[in-house]
C-alpha cells in the first residue's frame, strides 16, 4: 500500500503480488495442518480434541514460526477473499504500461466485481493495447472444478457425451476437495464478547464455524456473479443423462440415486426409475449411491438439522452471532442477536416513494434498530457528482474534510452561478430526505435543523491526521457526548466505495458492530439520536455524503432562507418567457445560414413534427463519427453489460446460468431484447439481433477528455452541434418557455451480417414515444418510470452510407404513417409523445444524435454543464484573452427566462406542507447512464467554431438562446456555404 500510494509502479505490483502469494501460503498451511491434524476415524472426544489440538499448534508452528500465534484480522481476510489486491495491482501494473499482467489482475478483480464500471473500463483498454492477447484475461483464482463443470456443459451441450462425464466427474471430486478445504478453513478463532461457561464457549464457537461451513456452499457453486444452484446435485442430473447416452448404465444408475439422495421424490428421477425398471426390466436394487456421496450428504444433513435447532432452539446471549441474519451477514462482518421487539415494518409509510425510485432496502429490523432505515435510489450519479462540488469547492481543513452547509452553497453561487444547478439540487435533496422520514418514521413535525455536504480526501490517509480519540462521524465532525444530538440523522451518499473502505456502520449498546452499509451514490442512511454509529475512513477515494439533521424544535437552518431567497432572485432574472417575434428572429439567422425546413406539419401528418437540413457539415458528420467509432461503448448503450473480452471469454468467465442459456447470452438483460441472439454475435442492439448499437454520452466524451483520449475540440464539436439543434428545435416549436437538454447520444447502429430478408422486417429500434409508455389498446401511458418531463425529442444524423435505418413515425397501432432517410445535417424533430421507430439497418453504420429536452430545469442534463465549464477552463488556460472576452459577453447577456419560479414555490410549498410531489424528479435513474470504455484512440485536432462557446455558455446559465448567439454562428456559415 505504502509503494501504491508513494506512486513506486514496479515496486507495488511485484509486493502485491507477493502478498497474494503469501495469503495463498498462509491459508493453505492452516487448512494443510488442520486436515493433517483431524483424525477422521478417532471418535469425538476430548481427549482426542487435545491430541488434535497439540498437533495444530505444532504444525502451525513448524510452517508458519511466529506467525503461527499471530491473528490475521478479520478485515485483512476480507480483503483477500474480495481480490481486493489485484484491484491494486492492476493499477500498479497499468502504470507501469505491464497491460499484459494489468489485464490478467484486472479480469481477476472484474470476476468477482463485475458491478465495477472502473475495472470494466480499464479492461476494454487493455484490450485494445498491442500485444494483449484474449489469453490474458484470466481469472487468476479460477478454481480447477469450475473449469471442469463449463467443460462438462460445453461437451453436453455438444452432444460428446463420454468427454462430457469425465469432466463433471473431475469436477465433482475437485469441488469434493474444495469444499472440504472451505469448511475447515471456518475453524478459525471467536472473539466471544462476554464470559460463557466452558460449555456455551464451546457451543457458541461450533455454531460460527456451522454458519461459515453453510456459506461456503454458495460461495463455491457461484461463478463470477451467477450461484448455481443446487450445484453439486445438478452434476448428476448432467452425469445420469451422459452416461444413459454412452451406454453405461452401471454408472447412469449410480447417478440417479445420486441424484435421489438430495431429491428423494424428484419426479423425473423417479420416472427414469420406473422406465429402467419397466420398460429395460433393470432390478431396483442397482440403483445404489456411491459412498462419498452418501457421507457428503450425510454431513449436511447432520449441519443443517445442527443449525435448525440453533435457531430454533438454542439460546444466544445478546452479543453473539445470530445465524439467521443472513441479511445484514452481506455488509456486517458480525451480526448480534436481533430483539423481536424491535421488528418494525414502516415500509408502508414510504410505498408511495417506491414508485418514483427510491426504494427501501433495510429497515428497523434488518438494521437491529427501530429508528434506522436504508433506501437507494435518491439521485442519479450525474446529481451525486453536481452535489459533491459544493464541498469541493470549499478548503480543506486538517483532517482532510470540505464542508459545504446551506449558507456556503449561497456563497459559493454568488460567485459562480456555475453552482446554481448543484445549489438547487443541494435543496431538492434535503427537502425530499426530510420528507421521506417524516413518512417512515411517521413524524410530521420534523424540519432541517442543519444540512451540509461534506467531503473527506481520499488524498491522503486521513485517518493519520485525526486524533486518535475520534470516532469520526458523517458530518465531518467527531463524535462528541455532550453535544445535543439531532432527533434524525439523514445522509445521502455522493460517491461510492468501489474499493470497499469508507463503510458506514452501526453498533449495539455493547459496542459490537450490528450492520454496515456500503457509500454508494444515492443511497439513503436514516437514524435516530441513540443509534450508537460510525464510519471507517477511506483512503482511496474522497467520500462525500449530503448529510442532514431533523429536528421537531426551531431553530430551521437560516441557510434555508438563504437559499430560498437566492433562487428566488436568480428566477425573477428570468421570468420574461421567451418572446414570439426573437423566437422568428433567430428562426430567420437559421435560414439565413442555409438552415432549410424541408417537412413539417401536414406533410408529416402532425402539428408538432419537422425536418430540416442544413444543420452541419459533411466535416463535422465525419468527426462525430470518427469519435462515435473510436469511443462508442460496445454494446447496448443503456444498462446492459457486455463482456469485455470474447463471446468465449464470457463464455467461460462470467456465469455458467447464462452460459447455459448460450444464445440469450448477449440480449440478455433487455426486457424487450432479442431472445434468441446467438453468443457469436458478441454485442448486440437491444433491438435487433442483426445490428451492434454503440453509444457515447456526453459524461463519457468529458471522461475521455479528462484522460487525455480524446481532444477538447471534439467535445466541443459535440456539444456546440447538439446546442445548435437544440436551438432550432426550441425556436421552430415557438416555446415560450425555454428547452433544455434532457440528455444527449450519439449512437451508432451497425449491421451485421446475416440474413437480409429477415433483417428488413426488423426494426433497429421499434416503435415507441420518447416520454411514455405505448400500451395494448393504443394509448400512451405516463408512467412515472418513462421520462415524462420529456417534451421535445430530435435526432440529427451524421450519415447516409448504409442500406436501411429510415426513421418513420407511426400510427397509433403502430404501422409506419411517414419515413424520412438519414442523411448528414438533417435534423428530424418531434413532440417527445409522438409514435416512432427507426427501421432495421441491413448495411453498414447509420449514425446519429438523439437529443431529448425538457422545459423542466430540475432535469437539466448535468453532465453538459459541466462539460462546459471544463472546456471554459480548458480554453482559459490555452487562451486567456479570448476566454476575458467571452466572459464579457457571458456577463452581459439577458433574456432568459423559465419557470422555475413556479416549480420553486410549489417546492416551498411541499416541503412545508409535507406532500411528495414535484421534488420527487430529483428521484431518477437514467436508464442511458451508461458503461464505459477506454480506448487510446488518436486524438484528432477538430476545427471547433470558437465563436460558438456562447451557446454553450447560454446553456449553463438557463439563458434563452439570442440573437447575439447566433450572429455570432455567422463565422460558421461561410465554411458551410463551401462544403
Ligand atoms: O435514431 C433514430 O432515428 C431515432 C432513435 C429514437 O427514436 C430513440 O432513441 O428514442
Ligand atoms: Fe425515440
Amino acid at each position: 500500500m505504502d509503494a501504491y500510494k508513494n506512486g513506486k509502479w514496479d515496486k507495488c505490483s511485484s509486493l502485491f503480488q507477493k502478498a497474494i502469494d503469501d495469503y495463498h501460503f498462509y491459508k493453505r498451511t492452516l487448512i494443510d495442518c488442520r486436515l493433517k491434524c483431524k483424525d477422521k476415524k478417532a471418535p469425538p472426544s476430548f481427549s482426542n480434541i487435545l491430541v488434535e489440538g497439540n498437533c495444530l499448534r505444532k504444525c502451525k508452528k513448524k510452517v508458519l514460526g511466529f506467525r503461527a500465534e499471530l491473528e490475521v484480522s478479520f478485515a485483512v481476510n476480507k480483503k483477500f477473499e474480495e481480490r481486493a489486491p489485484y484491484n491494486y495491482m492492476s493499477f500498479c501494473y497499468f502504470k507501469d504500461e505491464q497491460f499484459k499482467a494489468a489485464a490478467s489482475a484486472a479480469f481477476t478483480y472484474y470476476v468477482t466485481h463485475p458491478e465495477d464500471e472502473r475495472t470494466l473500463e480499464s479492461l476494454q483498454f487493455y484490450r485494445l493495447q498491442k500485444g494483449v492477447e484474449e489469453e490474458d484475461f484470466v481469472d487468476k483464482e479460477k478454481r480447477s472444478y469450475q473449469s471442469h463443470y463449463i467443460s462438462g456443459l460445453t461437451a453436453y451441450n455438444d452432444r460428446e457425451w463420454v468427454t462430457a462425464a469425465d469432466h463433471f466427474q473431475q469436477s465433482l471430486s475437485d469441488y469434493f476437495i474444495e469444499e472440504e478445504r472451505c469448511r475447515v478453513g471456518c475453524e478459525n478463532g471467536f472473539v466471544h464478547g462476554v464470559f460463557p461457561d466452558f460449555i456455551n464457549a464451546i457451543a457458541d464457537h461450533y455454531l460460527t464455524v456451522l454458519v461459515c461451513e453453510q456459506k461456503c456452499l454458495k460461495m463455491l457453486s457461484t461463478f463470477g456473479t451467477d450461484e448455481v444452484k443446487d450445484f453439486v446435485c445438478e452434476h448428476f442430473n448432467y452425469l445420469q443423462y451422459a452416461y444413459y447416452q454412452a451406454n453405461n448404465f452401471e454408472k447412469a444408475f449410480e447417478s440417479i440415486a445420486n441424484y435421489l439422495l438430495f431429491k428423494p421424490k424428484d419426479g423425473l428421477m423417479l420416472s427414469n426409475i420406473k422406465y429402467y425398471m419397466e420398460t429395460l426390466g433393470y432390478s431396483a436394487d442397482l440403483f445404489t449411491p456411491s459412498k462419498i456421496v452418501r457421507e457428503y450428504v450425510d454431513m449436511w444433513k447432520a449441519i443443517d438439522s445442527q443449525l435448525d435447532f440453533i435457531r430454533e432452539s438454542y439460546i444466544l446471549p445478546n452479543d453473539v452471532i445470530s445465524p439467521d441474519a443472513e441479511a445484514v451477514m452481506k455488509d456486517s462482518e458480525e451480526v448480534y442477536l436481533e430483539d423481536s421487539s424491535l421488528a418494525v415494518n414502516r415500509s408502508a409509510n414510504v410505498v408511495v416513494f417506491e414508485k418514483l425510485g427510491l426504494h427501501l432496502v433495510n429497515e428497523g429490523k434488518q438494521f437491529k434498530g427501530n429508528d434506522r432505515f436504508m433506501a437507494d435510489g435518491l439521485i442519479r450519479d450525474d446529481q451525486c457528482a453536481a452535489l459533491a462540488d459544493l464541498a469541493r469547492a470549499m478548503p480543506e481543513n486538517e483532517f482532510g474534510v470540505r464542508s459545504a452547509s446551506l449558507k456556503d452553497s449561497v456563497q459559493i453561487v454568488s460567485k459562480s452561478e456555475d453552482y446554481e444547478i448543484s445549489m438547487r439540487l443541494f435543496f431538492r435533496g434535503l427537502a425530499l430526505m426530510r420528507l421521506y422520514t417524516s413518512a417512515y418514521f411517521d413524524d410530521s413535525s420534523l424540519h432541517v435543523s442543519h444540512a451540509s455536504i461534506v467531503c473527506r480526501s481520499g488524498a491522503v490517509h486521513s485517518d493519520l491526521s485525526l486524533p486518535e480519540s475520534c470516532v469520526p462521524q458523517e458530518d465531518g465532525s467527531c463524535w462528541n457526548p455532550n453535544l445535543q444530538k439531532p432527533k434524525y440523522t439523514v445522509v445521502a451518499y455522493l460517491t461510492d466505495n468501489t474499493d470497499g473502505t469508507g463503510q458506514f456502520y452501526f453498533r449495539g449498546d455493547n459496542g459490537q458492530v450490528q450492520a454496515k452499509v456500503d457509500p454508494i451514490c444515492g443511497r439513503l442512511v436514516g437514524f435516530g439520536r441513540d443509534s450508537r454509529h460510525g464510519l471507517n475512513l477511506s483512503w482511496r477515494h474522497d467520500r462525500c455524503a449530503l448529510v442532514v439533521q431533523l429536528s421537531s424544535v426551531l431553530p430551521e437552518d437560516p441557510g434555508i432562507q438563504e437559499v430560498k431567497k437566492l433562487m428566488a432572485k436568480l428566477d425573477e432574472e428570468r421570468m420574461k418567457g421567451l418572446d414570439e417575434k426573437d423566437n422568428a428572429a433567430v428562426l430567420n439567422e437559421f435560414y439565413k445560414q442555409g438552415v432549410k425546413v424541408s417537412l413539417h406539419g401536414e406533410q408529416l401528418f402532425g402539428r408538432e413534427r419537422f425536418v430540416a437540413d442544413g444543420l452541419s457539415t459533411p466535416a463535422e458528420c465525419d468527426q462525430l463519427i470518427s469519435l462515435a467509432r473510436r469511443e462508442g461503448i460496445s454494446g447496448d448503450g443503456y444498462q446492459g453489460r457486455p463482456s469485455p473480452h470474447s463471446s468465449s471469454e464470457l463464455y467461460s468467465g462470467l456465469g455458467v446460468n447464462r452460459a447455459l442459456k448460450l444464445g440469450k447470452v448477449a440480449g440478455d438483460g433487455y426486457p424487450d431484447g432479442p431472445t434468441d441472439s446467438p453468443i457469436k454475435t458478441k454485442f448486440v442492439s437491444p433491438y435487433s439481433k442483426y445490428e451492434v448499437f454503440e453509444g457515447l454520452n456526453i459524461s463519457r466524451s468529458l471522461m475521455l477528455v479528462d484522460e487525455n483520449r480524446i481532444s477538447a475540440n471534439i467535445l466541443h464539436l459535440f456539444l456546440d452541434i447538439s446546442e445548435h439543434a437544440r436551438l432550432l428545435v426550441e425556436k421552430f416549436f415557438n416555446q415560450t418557455r425555454r428547452l433544455y437538454f434532457d440528455y444527449t447520444h450519439l449512437v451508432c447502429r451497425t449491421a451485421l451480417d446475416g440474413d437480409t430478408e429477415d433483417v428488413e422486417k426488423t426494426l433497429s429500434h421499434p416503435v415507441h414515444a420518447d416520454n411514455c409508455i405505448i400500451q395494448d389498446d393504443g394509448s400512451c401511458e405516463k408512467d412515472p418510470l418513462a421520462y415524462v418531463q420529456r417534451t421535445y425529442s430530435a435526432v440529427m444524423y451524421l450519415n447516409d452510407d448504409f442500406e436501411g435505418g429510415q426513421f418513420f413515425f407511426a400510427h397509433k397501432n403502430k404501422s409506419e404513417q411517414v419515413s424520412i432517410s438519414p442523411t448528414c445535417g438533417r435534423i428530424v424533430a418531434f413532440n417527445a409523445g409522438e409514435y416512432h421507430g427507426v427501421k432495421g439497418v441491413t448495411k453498414g453504420q447509420r449514425c446519429a444524435i438523439a437529443m431529448w429536452f425538457t422545459n423542466d430545469p430540475n432535469f437539466v442534463e448535468v453532465s453538459r454543464l459541466h462539460a462546459i465549464r471544463r472546456l471554459r477552463s480548458i480554453d482559459s488556460e490555452n487562451n486567456n484573452e479570448k476566454h476575458d472576452g467571452l466572459d464579457d459577453e457571458f456577463d452581459t447577456a439577458t433574456g432568459s427566462n423559465d419557470n422555475i419560479d413556479n416549480k420553486q414555490s410549489k417546492l416551498e410549498r411541499e416541503l412545508n406542507s409535507g406532500k411528495t410531489e414535484s421534488d420527487l424528479h430529483i428521484v431518477r435513474e437514467d436508464r442511458h447512464e451508461q458503461t464505459m470504455k477506454a480506448d487510446s484512440g488518436s486524438h484528432s485536432g477538430v476545427e471547433v467554431r470558437r465563436e460558438s462557446l456562447m451557446n454553450l455558455e447560454g446553456t449553463i446559465d438557463y439563458n434563452a438562446g439570442r440573437i447575439e448567439d447566433l450572429s455570432e454562428r455567422n463565422g460558421d456559415v461561410e465554411s458551410r456555404d463551401e462544403l
